[in-house]
């Protein structure tokens, strides 16, 4: 799938931009705070109608304006479609083929990212919120249900954690609701774990003989699921359920003298092995950095694998960070088979044939020329 048009208005630094894409690779070059990452940020936002750098909406609008508009036209399997967002102080409005969605879930899928920025380079030395962002917008991808369920079980948790704090507070006798509102947590917290533990099998299946690969044979990635109740892989949905209940049970005097929710996914974690050693705890840097890529590579063949195209690849300052060796089997894994974005202060120092073939832009204070 490629993006062969993009149009921003009052979006972060531009007022009002319109550009047409290369469908392999496009190479934006600007100085420092020119907005070369507002325009990769925008092809991820819509995609996935959220930014990989921010939670909050309104930091998209540009400054002094109420709203801010992401077009773009996209073709997926030899079709074009456009796609369209709108961010207001009223929320975001998604609209795909020019019909609004009214959730979220069926707009999500239509087109496909996968960003790679230099904060990436971080996922396995960073927090474990960044690891499960990174499988939670993965998963939304390519099973948009999901984000209905991760949605529901956001905006339930916060229901439960103020119930519990109101509870802590009153030293509460009556538990109904509480349970209630637990019952509720469960169907959604189960499913979230039940799609993670099928994506990581997913996930390992791409990214091993990647990892094998860049490392020259030298090192076996390992991938496994630090879950914060007592759950294996293989278990079926409704087991997943009964160990949640059990817990929540065995958990609640716990959880109302804490009066925060102590389980479920919001809790978890990814720990990542090679030849059986924490990466997290004992990799090096180049160690850290090589499974980062490993996984974003993965990341490419497994949306190829369950969506039948290649996913638009988002490379945001981070080639001039990889060493000669990654970069190389980067490029060399993209070649000529996924739309590939690149933003770059200089292209000095990233030497292929790929970018030689490129569409250039330069970006200067918010406005955008194309090269030739
Ligand atoms: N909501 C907004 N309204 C207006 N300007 C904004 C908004 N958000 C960010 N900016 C501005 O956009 C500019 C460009 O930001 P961007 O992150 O795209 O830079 P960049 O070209 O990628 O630079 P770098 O190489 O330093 O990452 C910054 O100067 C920033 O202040």
């Amino acid at each position: 799938m490629h993006i062969n048009e993009l149009s921003l208005k009052n979006y972060r630094n531009y007022e009002s931009l319109d550009l047409t894409f290369d469908h392999k690779v496009n190479v934006i070059i600007g100085e420092n705070a020119q907005g070369k990452t507002n325009i990769m940020e925008s092809i991820y936002v819509l995609a996935l109608t959220k930014s990989h750098r921010t939670s909050k909406d309104k930091e998209l609008i540009k400054w002094d304006e109420s709203y801010a508009k992401i077009k773009g036209s996209v073709v997926k399997r030899n079709r074009q479609f456009p796609l369209e967002l709108i961010f207001s102080n009223k929320g975001k409005k998604a609209k795909l083929n020019h019909i609004e969605q009214q959730r979220l879930s069926d707009y999500i899928g239509a087109l496909n990212v996968v960003m790679f920025a230099p904060e990436d380079l971080n996922l396995v030395k960073g927090s474990p919120q960044e690891r499960r962002r990174f499988i939670d917008m993965e998963i939304g991808q390519i099973q948009p249900i999901y984000v209905y369920h991760l949605g529901q079980f956001q905006k339930i948790l916060k229901q439960r954690n103020a119930l519990l704090k109101d509870y802590q507070r009153k030293q509460q006798m009556d538990r109904t609701m509480l349970r209630v509102m637990t019952e509720q947590i469960i169907e959604h917290a189960a499913t979230i774990i039940h799609r993670r533990f099928k994506f990581l099998q997913l996930l390992r299946k791409w990214a091993q003989p990647i990892h094998l690969g860049i490392s020259r044979h030298l090192e076996k990635l390992e991938i496994t699921y630090d879950a914060s109740i007592e759950v294996s892989e293989n278990m079926e949905l409704s087991k997943i359920v009964e160990v949640y209940q059990k817990q929540f049970e065995d958990m609640e005097t716990k959880e109302i003298e804490r009066g925060t929710s102590l389980i479920g996914p919001h809790r978890d974690d990814l720990v990542f092995h090679l030849n059986g050693k924490e990466v997290q705890t004992y990799g090096s840097q180049g160690q850290q950095r090589t499974t980062a890529l490993s996984l974003k590579l993965a990341e490419i063949e497994l949306i190829y694998s369950e969506v039948g195209e290649y996913p638009i690849l988002l490379l945001d300052d981070v080639l001039s960070e990889l060493d000669d060796h990654r970069q190389s089997h980067l490029l060399n894994t993209i070649q000529g088979k996924v739309q590939t974005f690149v933003s770059t202060t200089s292209v000095d120092g990233i030497e292929h044939d790929t970018l030689k073939k490129a569409e250039i832009f330069h970006v200067h204070q918010g406005a955008v020329s194309k090269e030739g």
